[in-house]
């Protein structure tokens, strides 16, 4: 019998008692087959200690990637890939292995959207992304082009996958809504089933279920106005892109997600202390999207034991960003008042997206978390003239 190290994991198969651990040891009973720990060990989620074990044991052959809670198939026999305890040399791991993630507002490596994927996918999620219909065309031939190929490498070098791309626009529950200009826009035309029911329809066909919902996306047309000189029409627009757009696709997600599942959105500061300049409802919309949070959280929790939060998160460049005109000076105010002085990367933001998805976070809904270098916190504007003179 060999020991494979310390373990967080173990292969089982009871039949064969092929396996055990012990403690924290793994020990194994067989010789090594090199097809298995190829196949194995090219999966970044496979843990190293499954790759040694893959590398020591006297199987022929292996039918399935692994993960925990999954099974693999070797020399023809079944063994199921557990979730033991930590290990020393792993952590604490943020393990998202066999979960499956739909992340709406995805169109290209610069937003939050995206740097949330890449942490969902390095945790080991499966990938599926919601991308506004106008964008689609763009992200798809971007994509297939390898423009993104840079940002898609994942901490281990492997590339993140993202199995499918689904048109999305998250104003329009169901075909009934979509006016005639909209259908007959050319932008539209080429695209179908993306109102939120139809997207969740189509998840439902493809997939099943998922597990991780994630909102990254607003829209508000005025955004550039101030407040008091913003049309009803484009505060409704804000509000119904930015944050009825999350009930939505949480009311039509939930029955396909999987109990102990996790939905987050993102937020900003301008909900709750003014910042001149994000006008046209944008703030309204941040607020009303927070205060959802905590309503959606006390209703999904109750009715499908999901959990609801927010990432209240600080500037980003990104292209929503750059639409509201002046966002590198907020970054360069932020940088300078911010208790943390240092940029805030959008992989900060993914990072806490993928613990607050992961079992880590499972006491935790109806938040709305700070990711933003510690700026909400202040209430004095370090580089104000006012304070130095
Ligand atoms: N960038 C920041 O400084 C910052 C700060 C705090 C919060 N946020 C929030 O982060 C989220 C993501 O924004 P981002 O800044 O990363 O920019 P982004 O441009 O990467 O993301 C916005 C996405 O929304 C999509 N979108 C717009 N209207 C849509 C619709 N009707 N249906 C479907 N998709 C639609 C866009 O195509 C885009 O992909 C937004 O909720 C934003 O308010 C951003």
């Amino acid at each position: 019998m060999a020991v494979l190290g310390k373990s967080t994991f173990r292969l089982r198969n009871r039949k064969m008692g092929a396996s055990v651990t012990t403690g924290m040891q793994m020990m194994a009973t067989r010789p090594c087959i090199p097809a298995c720990q190829k196949l194995l060990g090219s999966r970044a989620a496979v843990p190293s200690f499954v790759r040694a074990l893959s590398a020591r044991t006297g199987f022929a052959s292996c039918t399935k990637t692994a993960s925990a809670g999954s099974f693999v198939s070797l020399n023809q026999k079944r063994f199921s890939v557990r979730a033991m305890s930590q290990s020393a040399a792993q952590g604490l791991p943020i393990d998202l292995r066999g979960k499956r993630a739909f992340i709406a507002g995805v169109a290209d490596d610069n937003g939050y959207g995206w740097a949330i994927a890449q942490a969902l996918a390095a945790a080991g999620a499966e990938i599926l992304v919601g991308t506004w219909v106008p964008a689609l065309n763009i992200f798809e031939t971007s994509l297939r082009r390898g423009k993104f190929d840079e940002s898609r490498k994942l901490p281990d070098g492997s590339l993140m996958e993202i199995t499918k791309v689904y048109p999305l626009d998250a104003v329009f529950d169901s075909p009934d809504d979509v006016p005639d200009d909209v259908k007959a826009n050319k932008r539209y035309a080429g695209s179908s089933n993306w109102t939120v029911k139809e997207v969740a329809e189509t998840v439902k066909n493809d997939f099943g279920t998922i597990d991780i919902l994630v909102h990254s996306l607003a829209n508000g047309p005025e955004v550039k106005s101030p407040l008091l000189e913003t049309s009803r029409k484009g505060y409704l627009a804000a509000v119904s892109a930015s944050s009825y757009s999350f009930i939505s696709l949480l009311q039509h997600f939930l029955p396909i997600m999987n109990p102990g599942g996790s939905t987050i959105s993102l937020t900003y500061i301008a909900s709750e202390r003014t910042i001149p300049g994000y006008g046209g409802g944008m703030s309204s919309a941040k607020a009303a999207l927070e205060s959802d949070t905590r309503v959606l959280a006390y209703e999904a929790g109750r009715r499908g034991k999901i959990r609801v939060n927010t990432i209240s998160a600080g500037p980003l460049g990104s292209r929503a960003a750059k639409a509201i005109g002046f966002i590198e000076k907020i970054i360069e105010y932020s940088y300078v008042n911010a208790p943390l002085q240092k940029e805030l990367l959008a992989e900060e933001v993914g990072n806490t997206a993928a613990f607050l998805a992961s079992p880590l976070a499972s006491a935790i809904t109806g938040s709305t978390i700070y990711v933003d270098n510690g700026l909400n916190t202040m209430g004095l504007a370090l580089d104000s003239p006012t304070l130095s003179t």
